[in-house]
Parts: structure tokens; sequence; C-alpha cells
């Protein structure tokens, strides 16, 4: 059975399966599946032109594919019309009728029309949702970004869809307003369950509100986990490159879990990939920095070339002994630091966690 089999007969909220799209010679989407649960955040994660808008236009219907299908609830959606399917969608640019009011550009897509009163009623109840009480007579050209958001949220959600469609909406906004909306979309989407799919290329942003991510490269999906899944144990070099920040440590096969990196043998946490020369992967908070020295495996010596500041934390520069060239970045939380000081030009005992290490195949690149 193939995967698509496997979850398409489980009959999820909504699925894609073997989906294609291309234009003339270039292929922006390539034999992509996917399951979503009802009442799961997922958001489509990638790089710049990897297909992430291609494939919710393809799920919104205002696309075609040219290979695969769209399920919801088992049901073929592919060639339905998008007036026909039960979703709303917020795009990045706010999209609102500058010549409607608030509460008509949320009502528009109710029926029947002639039910003002029972709309009026629908409209309030959904600014109050978007923390906009009171804005039904406003126009759009005097609310602020954030604000038209949250009415293009609201127009989104007036139908109740089972579907919510997000195409990067926070990202025209500031840093600040961003960082708030994206909190109270979470909070929303978890009080209305609302199954929601949401593009968007800032990692840090489908970290925090997804529950599921779902990691894309060129037309084709990389990883598809939770956020801690795709941040501890990214699948490819790919997606550890792309999320989060890392250590690359050239090394080369000793045993099958043992690597030799300068004149260092590590141990690792599970076998080897196929191959003799990789890079070993390790995350800045996994560098521990020990109080005094421990003859154990995967401890060396490091010298401290940097100490910077950073709030909540503080980054390390570590040029370790046995490792020319090498410069290793750490973070120490503040209840590490209270116990010990580190100041550049130190020599500190350094571990590197054998399950916190991952080997990539050298050469396996994006
Ligand atoms: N109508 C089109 N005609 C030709 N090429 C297209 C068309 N639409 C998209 N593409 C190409 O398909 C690829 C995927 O585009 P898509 O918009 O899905 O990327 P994306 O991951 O959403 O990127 P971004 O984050 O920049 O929006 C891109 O290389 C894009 O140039």
């Amino acid at each position: 059975m193939k995967p698509d089999d496997a979850f398409l007969s489980a009959a999820p909220h909504l699925a894609v399966a073997g989906l294609s799209r291309r234009y003339g010679a270039f292929t922006a989407l390539d034999d992509v599946s996917l399951a979503i649960r009802k009442g799961e955040f997922v958001c489509l994660l990638g790089p710049s032109g990897c297909g992430k808008t291609t494939l919710l236009r393809l799920v919104a219907g205002l696309d075609t594919p040219d290979a695969g299908r769209v399920l919801a609830h088992g049901a073929d959606i592919t060639r339905l019309p998008p007036a026909r399917r039960d979703y709303g969608i917020v795009f990045q640019s706010y999209a609102l009728f500058p010549n409607l009011s608030v509460a008509d550009n949320i009502a528009y897509g109710l029926t029947p029309r002639r039910e003002r009163a029972r709309h009026r009623e629908r409209v309030r109840e959904l600014l109050d949702l978007v923390g906009l009480p009171g804005a039904e007579d406003k126009y759009p050209a005097a609310l602020s970004g954030g604000q038209q958001q949250r009415v293009a949220l609201a127009r989104a959600l007036a139908t109740s869809p089972g579907l919510l469609l997000l195409d990067e909406p926070l990202s025209a906004l500031d840093a600040r307003v961003r960082d708030k909306l994206r909190d109270e979309l979470k909070r929303l989407q978890k009080k209305l369950g609302v199954t929601t799919l949401m593009v968007t290329h800032d990692q840090a942003e489908a970290l925090a509100i997804a529950d599921r991510v779902v990691v894309m490269n060129a037309g084709r999906i990389e990883q598809v986990g939770t956020p801690s899944e795709i941040y501890r144990q990214p699948a490819s070099r790919f997606v550890a490159e792309f999320v989060g920040e890392a250590n690359w440590l050239a090394a080369r096969r000793v045993a099958d879990d043992v690597v030799e990196v300068g004149s260092h043998r590590l141990v690792l946490g599970q076998a080897l990939p196929a191959g003799d020369a990789f890079s070993l992967f390790v995350r800045p908070e996994d560098v521990l920095v020990r109080e005094r020295w421990q003859a154990a495996p995967n401890t060396l010596l490091a010298r401290v070339a940097d100490v910077a500041f950073a709030g909540a934390l503080t980054r390390l520069k570590l040029a370790p002994e046995g490792m020319p060239g090498v410069t290793l970045s750490a973070e120490l939380c503040p209840s590490m630091l209270s116990r010990q000081t580190v100041v550049p030009g130190q020599i500190v005992p350094v571990a590197l966690p054998a399950e916190r290490l991952i080997a990539y195949p050298e050469g396996a690149r994006c």
C-alpha cells in the first residue's frame, strides 16, 4: 500500500494525493501528498518559490493540478469550483473592498443578503472574536495593517468554514503587530477548532503556531512533523539548514556510530547512514559547557573566542582543541552562568551529547 492509500482510506479532513503542477517545463509542485486532521493547524514552510502558494491555491480550487487529487473527508473535490468548497481564505495583502464598510466587508459572503439583522449580529460576534469590537462602520482606509488583517480574518470566518486557508497573512505587518496577531490567531484557531492550512516562509512563525509543519523545498515535501520533531530531528540536511541555528562539522566514518572530527572521535546516538564523509549537525544549545573537566566520551577542551550577552541567553564562540579551523557556537542560559563565569581566552570543557548529534551524508544537499 502506498502511503497515500493509507491516509486516504482514513478519510482525513483534507488530503492531497500525488499533486503536481507544472508551468511549461518548470515543475512547481512535484507529487505532493499530505493529510490534515480535523482541527489541526498545519503550516507550509519553505523558501521563496518552493511551491507553498501553488499547493494552497490547488486546495482552494483557484488552480487545477496536472496530476493528483484533492480530497475533503475522502470525497474528490479536485475539479470542484472554489465557490462550492467549504473554506475561508486570507491573503498577505488585506484584499478588503475599500468602498465597503468593515461590516459590509465581513458580511459579503453571508447569504441570503436580505437577512440583514441576523448578519449584523454575526458581524458583531466576529468583530468581538478578532478583537475589533465596534468597528462596523469604519472603512478599510481608516484601519492599520493589523486591523485590516483582523477584518480579513473575520470575513474568512464569517460562514464558519470547515477549512481556513492563510497565505502569509502576517508577513506585511511590522514585527510587534505580527507577533501579537500570531498569538491571537493561534488562540482563535484553537477556540474555534477550525482546521487551518497556513503558508509562511518564516520558520519562527511556523514553529510557534503550528501543530504540524510541512517543510517544502523545490516543489516537494522534505519533512512533515510537529515543531519539536522538525527542530530536534530534521529529516534532511535541507530541513536542518532551513530551520533554526546549527553548527556543522566535517566528519569521517570510523565505525557504525562513531565519527572523527579533527583529532576527536565522537560517538553518535544512532547508526550512521551509508557513506564515509558526513556533515555533523549540533544545535548551539546542545553544545554543553561544563564546570570542570571529566574524561567522558564526546568531551573536549575549547578556548572561548567570544562571549556575547543576548538577554535570555549568552552566546559563545568556542575554538575546540584538536579541531583546527572549527568554531562552535554555544548558547548558555543565565542559571548556568550564575555558577560559572566565562571569559574570552578561557579554556573550558565542552560536551557534545551523542543523542544530539546528527550526521548527514556529505554532498546530500538540498
Ligand atoms: N502562473 C505561473 N506561471 C509560471 N510560473 C509560476 C506561476 N505561479 C508560480 N510559478 C512558479 O512556481 C514556483 C512556485 O511558486 P509559489 O508561488 O508556489 O512559491 P512559494 O513557495 O509560495 O513562494 P513565495 O514564498 O515567494 O510566495 C515559483 O518558482 C514560481 O515562479
